[in-house]
């Protein structure tokens, strides 16, 4: 098959800088970039049991076309609760019985679960060998496998253990996005509507008159989403990698989010992107109600976010009884804590976004109650 159109970014990071191939059939063409990576050998696939059937044999049959012969695949379950310790230790294992050497590669094809448990098995097996990221999810093309946050969640919250390890390339198959399904893709175009809240208010008037075709899968609406995504991650983590400025605008919604997550059980009942499309409501409320920013934007990002069919109050979710305590309780455990004090993503109105530390807690749990009673 021969690729349409193939855009490519460039992480700049000095010696750990990689490409992040984008394009609609890029993945049948990619066993050459892959096998520059691998040394001509074959790398250790890592996926799940969705993906295993759909695109599996796409990426095998390139690597063939290369002269490189894949070895069996590791398969793990899908879904948010294979990001735990038990499914990491199962990972570790099935990579140490290979009795590999430091020149092994892993690849992950799949969605930011497989993405995630990856990397971490890439920078923890031997110290860190190196890896490649196949994203198959609008969420994983856009947002997970770009930037080198790998991890696991623990029972104590959302991605506490983990490490920075950069993937060596990324090839993002748009067409892989066909195969998926719409909850899965409305829950990806939350991430990529972030980029346009936190810095780039042309990216999100662009998106408030294209984002239906983006979620319908229009090739070109969708190519041009997804590398414009990965642009304005490339940037911010080109002169952040390892969040101590800039890089945590990126978390526009998570401090909300991650514990919306952890409340749930971290399973099917709210997905991470479905989390950050409620919890950048929440910034955006929060950040009214301190006189930060005006309510007329407030009402625009929360009306493009509805408009495509997301959730965006707490309330929308169904069957769950939230509890606040238990919600601020999360919220005190996120990476982003300094000193005892929660730094919150706020925002001066769309596409200006910016981190806050002093928000005094009443005003916290007075807009989580006002927002788990549907006001
Ligand atoms: N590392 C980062 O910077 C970063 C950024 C954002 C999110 N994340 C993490 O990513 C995870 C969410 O990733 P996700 O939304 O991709 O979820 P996911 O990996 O669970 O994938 C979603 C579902 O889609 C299925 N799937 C994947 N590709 C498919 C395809 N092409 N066709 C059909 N089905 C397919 C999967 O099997 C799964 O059931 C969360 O754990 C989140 O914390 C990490
Ligand atoms: O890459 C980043 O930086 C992000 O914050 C991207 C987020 O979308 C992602 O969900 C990330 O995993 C959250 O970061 P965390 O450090 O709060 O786990
Ligand atoms: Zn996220």
């Amino acid at each position: 098959m021969t690729t349409s159109v193939t855009d490519t970014v460039r992480l700049d990071l000095g010696p750990r800088s990689y490409d992040i191939l984008v394009g609609d059939g890029v993945l049948a063409d990619a066993g050459p970039r892959i096998a520059a990576v691998t040394r001509g050998r074959a790398p250790i696939v890592v996926t799940d049991e969705n993906v295993a059937p759909l695109h599996l044999p796409t990426l095998e049959r390139t690597l063939r076309e290369t002269g490189v012969e894949p070895t069996q695949a590791i398969v793990l379950p899908a879904g948010e609760k294979t990001k735990d310790f038990a499914h990491f230790e199962r990972l570790m294992d099935a990579i140490l019985e290979r009795g590999i050497e430091r020149s092994a590669v892993l690849l992950a094809l799949g969605g930011g679960v497989i993405g995630d448990i990856t990397g971490f098995a890439a920078a923890s097996a031997l110290r860190g060998i190196d890896f490649i990221q196949v994203p198959t999810t609008l969420l994983s093309q856009v947002d997970s496998s770009v930037g080198g946050k790998t991890g696991i969640n623990s029972r104590h919250g959302k991605n506490l253990i983990g490490a920075f390890h950069q993937p060596k390339l990324v090839i993002a198959d748009t067409a892989t996005l066909d195969t998926l399904p719409r909850r899965e893709v409305l829950a990806g175009y939350a991430e990529v509507v972030k980029y346009g809240l936190i810095r780039l208010p042309d990216f999100f008037a662009w998106l408030e008159q294209n984002g239906p075709r983006v979620v319908a899968g229009d090739s070109d609406a969708r190519r041009y989403a997804v590398t414009a995504s990965c642009r304005a991650k490339a940037d911010i983590v080109g002169v952040d990698e390892r969040e101590s400025g800039d890089r945590a605008l990126l978390n526009l919604g998570h401090t909300f989010g991650h514990a919306l997550e952890a409340a749930t059980g971290f399973g099917a009942r709210l997905l991470h992107g479905e989390a950050v499309s409620i919890g950048m409501v929440l910034a955006f409320d929060l950040s009214v109600r301190l006189g930060l920013c005006p309510a007329a934007d407030a009402d625009r990002a929360r009306a493009h976010l509805a408009g495509v069919g997301l959730p965006v109050r707490p309330t929308d979710v169904p069957g769950v009884e939230w509890d606040v305590d238990g919600l601020i309780l999360s919220m005190a455990k996120d990476k982003k804590v300094k000193d005892g004090r929660i730094t919150f993503v706020l925002v001066r109105g769309l596409g200006d976004a910016f981190t806050l530390r002093d928000v005094e807690p009443a005003q916290v749990r007075a807009l989580l109650e006002d927002a788990v009673s549907g006001n």
